[in-house]
């Protein structure tokens, strides 16, 4: 049987070498191409050039990082070994700015390490290696959990437009703004898809478009400049996308296009939906101007996907990666605890006391 994008683990720990696997996203969709990283400059590399992307699958690469480049430390000086961990943690923080998971999973292999730093080196290794495992896991149960509440939220044969990849290519399995889509395929909901191509480094047409395809389902793929008309046409009923961080007021920072997505949304009625896990909300900062918002590479507009120049040479670009909206265009933010609205800050402390106790 042909191995299609889905049988492909988007990233993952390979125990028996010591090494970070994952598809390579920037050939997809005419590859599909696994590497397998054992150094963190490997990882940190395959992180800035999108080879592997998306919040939660961002976190989970460098939680597996940092874990891979402590495994071999040989010391039992518990001091010089968590001066080496900090030291690992903080060049793969340094990868991408806006996705908080990546943020939130280095931290949490950090409390791992000093919950354990009691014990032996090997003893952190140890737990260290389990924490990234666990990440991983947890991801899967979280987003399936997105899923189940974002499907409750729409009806059978309805339009849906999804915005980027917020795909199991952008997660471990079920994604999550994709998450409903795929539960839905699972139902028989009989969705109809309508994906933004998401210029310039098009993760809808390269990835959202790939996987959704190979799961069976109903894709149609349009350009960033079609979402107008194809609401006014009537054609969509929801709007899912994902998120790379959420302020505590809701505002919500997603690949650049998104709140234009939104805007026109709200202007035809149509519900916007962000599906967040609660590791990518960020309540440490206030609102969403306070979300660093990653510039990259002008080349990425000029060049057609590195592969033809399509812009005059010199030209000036502008090339933010992600844009926020504004959470008064949001009408839901799907977390796994379930759907979550305004007044978000109010409701988000309320989430995560619930998750405490
Ligand atoms: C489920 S998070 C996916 C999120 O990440 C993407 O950005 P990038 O492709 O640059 O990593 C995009 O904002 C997606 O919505």
């Amino acid at each position: 049987m042909r191995k299609t994008i889905l049988d492909c683990d988007t990233v993952t720990l390979d125990e028996e070498n010591g090494a970070l696997v994952i598809v390579d996203q920037t050939q997809l969709p005419n590859r599909i191409e696994m590497l397998s990283l054992t150094n963190i400059e490997d990882i940190w590399e395959a992180i800035y050039l999108l080879k592997v992307r998306g919040a939660p699958a961002i976190g989970v690469s460098a939680a597996i990082g940092v874990y891979l480049a402590m495994k071999d430390i040989q010391t039992e000086d518990m001091g010089l070994f968590m001066k080496r961990f900090k030291k690992a943690k903080e060049y793969l923080a340094t990868s991408r700015p806006t996705a908080v998971n990546l943020f939130w999973a280095l931290d949490r292999m950090e409390a791992v390490a000093y919950k354990h730093g009691e014990g032996s080196v090997e003893e952190v290794k140890e737990a260290l290696h389990q924490e990234a495992v666990r990440i991983r896991e947890e991801d899967i149960e979280v987003c399936r959990r997105i899923g189940e509440h974002a499907l409750s939220l729409v009806q059978p044969q309805a339009g849906l437009l999804t915005h980027c990849n917020a795909g199991k290519l952008a997660a471990v399995k079920y994604g999550t703004a994709t998450a409903p889509m795929y539960l839905g395929q699972e139902k028989g909901y009989g969705f109809h898809i309508y994906v933004d191509e998401t210029r310039p480094l098009l993760q809808g047409a390269r990835l959202t478009a790939f996987e959704l395809q190979s799961a069976g389902m109903d894709v149609t793929l349009i350009c960033d400049n079609m979402v107008g008309a194809v609401m006014k046409k009537g054609l969509i009923d929801a709007v899912f996308v994902g998120c790379d961080r959420v302020a505590a007021n809701g505002d919500t920072a997603n690949k650049i296009g998104t709140s234009v997505v939104a805007a026109v949304a709200h202007y035809y009625g149509i519900p916007v939906y962000v599906c967040a896990p609660t590791s990518t909300i960020d309540m440490a900062l206030s609102c969403g101007a306070e979300i660093p918002i990653e510039e990259r590479s002008g080349d990425e507009i000029t060049e057609m996907w590195y592969e033809k120049r399509m812009a005059p040479q010199g030209v000036k670009v502008y090339n933010p990666c992600f844009d926020v909206t504004d959470h008064e265009l949001i009408t839901g933010i799907v977390t796994e605890y379930g759907v979550v609205q305004e007044p978000y800050e109010e409701s988000f402390q309320k989430i995560f006391q619930k998750a405490i106790l």
